[in-house]
C-alpha cells in the first residue's frame, strides 16, 4: 500500500551569527548550510498495519510525514502510496488519506467546527447521506456533541484535537497520517484518542501512520515502529521484535515483614528499598525470575510480589543509546 524508496529532502538554511557586526555583514552576503532531513530513507507498510514512526527531535519525521501527505517534495527518491506519487497526484490522492498535525489546525479559527466540516464535505464532495452516517459515527465516538457549534478559537486543545481527528476522518479515507496527535492532551482525552484510532483501524480497516514522542502511544497503538535518526532510518520491526532484544530486564516489587536484610541477589539490581518494601531490576538473561522469587521467600516473609516487564520508554531510550542520536 505504502512504498517509500531511498527517499531524500535537504533544506538551504542561512546561518545566523550574533552580534551587531555579523548582522550587518549579514545584510550584503548570507552564508547557507544544508541540513539533510532525509538521508535516503526506505519502508514499506501493508494494508490495515498502524506504524509508530519514531525518533529523537529533529530527526525527520514531519518532513517524512509532509512528503508522503504530498506537502513536500522530496530531492530524491520515490513515493508510492495506492499508486498515487503524493506530490504529483495531488488532487485524487489526497481523497484517499487523512493527516493531522498535532501543531497545526486544518480547521477556521472563527467559525462553528460543523462549518469547517461542511466546507470539508464540499471540498470532497463526500455525497450528503455518506457524510451524515460518518459524521454521526464521529460524533458519538469521539464525543463532539456539545463541541461542533462552538467557534474552533474557544475550544480547549484536547478538544480541538478531537475535532481535528475527526475533520481527517470525514471523507472515509483509507490511510491515515497522524504527527503527534496526542501532543498536550490530559490522560483520559489521550485514552479516548487511542481508543478511537485503534476502532478505526479496526473496523474500517484504516491504516495508521503516526509520529509521537509519547512511548504509550506506540504501547498501545503500534504493532511496529520505524525508528528514523538524523535522517536515516535505523530500525524497523515489531515492538516483541524490539522488547525481546532489549527488554530483558523486568523489574520485582516486594512486600515483606521488617527486615534489615538488603536483599542482594545475583543478577538482580536494586532499585529502591526500605525495610519493607524493595524493587529490584532483574536480568533475566543472568537469572531466572523463578529462582529470584524462590532466593527472595527463604531470606525474608514475602507478603507481595509483582512482576513487571521494563517500560517501553526504557527500550526507546536504550535503542536510542545503541544508535547514538
Ligand atoms: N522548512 C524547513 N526549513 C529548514 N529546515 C527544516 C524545515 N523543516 C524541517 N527542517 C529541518 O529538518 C530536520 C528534520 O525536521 P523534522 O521536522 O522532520 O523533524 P522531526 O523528527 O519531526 O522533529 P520533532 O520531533 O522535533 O518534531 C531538522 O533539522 C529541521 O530543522
Amino acid at each position: 500500500m505504502i512504498s517509500v524508496e531511498g527517499l531524500s529532502k535537504s533544506f538551504k538554511v542561512a546561518k545566523r551569527s550574533s552580534g551587531l557586526r555579523q548582522a550587518a555583514k549579514a545584510l550584503f552576503f548570507r552564508e547557507h548550510k544544508i541540513v539533510h532531513a532525509l538521508n535516503d530513507v526506505s519502508f514499506y507498510i501493508q494494508p490495515g498495519e498502524i506504524v509508530g514512526y519514531i525518533g529523537p527531535n529533529g530527526a525527520g519525521k514531519s518532513t517524512t510525514i509532509k512528503v508522503m501527505s504530498g506537502i513536500l517534495v522530496p530531492d530524491g527518491g520515490s513515493c508510492s502510496i495506492m499508486g498515487y506519487t503524493p506530490w504529483k497526484d495531488r488532487v485524487p490522492y489526497v481523497r484517499n488519506i487523512g493527516v493531522v498535525f498535532g501543531q497545526r489546525t486544518q480547521l477556521w479559527w472563527d467559525v462553528p467546527v460543523i462549518d469547517s466540516f461542511e466546507l470539508l464535505r464540499d471540498i470532497y464532495k463526500v455525497p450528503s447521506a455518506e457524510y451524515k452516517q460518518t459524521l454521526d459515527l464521529l460524533v458519538e465516538t469521539l464525543d463532539l456533541q456539545s463541541l461542533i457549534g462552538m467557534p474552533v478559537r474557544q475550544l480547549s486543545l484536547g478538544q480541538r484535537m478531537r475535532c481535528e481527528i475527526a475533520a481527517s476522518l470525514l471523507h472515509s479515507p483509507k490511510i491515515l497520517f497522524l504527527d503527534e496527535p496526542t501532543i498536550g492532551l490530559d490522560a483520559i482525552s489521550k485514552i479516548a484518542v487511542r481508543q478511537f484510532i485503534k476502532t478505526i483501524n479496526k473496523e474500517k480497516d484504516v491504516t495508521v501512520i503516526l509520529t509521537t514522542h509519547d512511548m504509550n502511544d506506540i504501547e498501545a497503538l503500534a504493532n511496529r515502529i520505524l525508528l528514523i535518526g538524523k535522517g536515516s532510518l535505523l530500525y524497523d520491526g515489531t515492538v516483541t521484535a524490539l522488547r525481546s532484544r532489549f527488554g530483558t530486564r523486568k523489574s520485582i516489587t516486594i512486600d515483606y515483614r521488617e527486615t534489615s536484610d538488603r536483599l542482594d541477589i545475583p543478577g538482580t539490581e536494586p532499585l529502591s528499598w526500605s525495610p519493607e518494601r524493595a524493587v529490584l531490576s532483574v536480568d533475566t538473561e543472568q537469572v531466572m525470575i523463578s529462582d529470584v522469587i524462590a532466593q527472595l521467600s527463604s531470606r525474608v516473609d514475602l507478603l507481595d510480589v509483582a512482576v513487571e516487564s521494563q517500560p517501553i520508554e526504557d527500550i526507546i531510550v536504550q535503542l536510542y543509546k545503541e544508535y547514538r542520536i
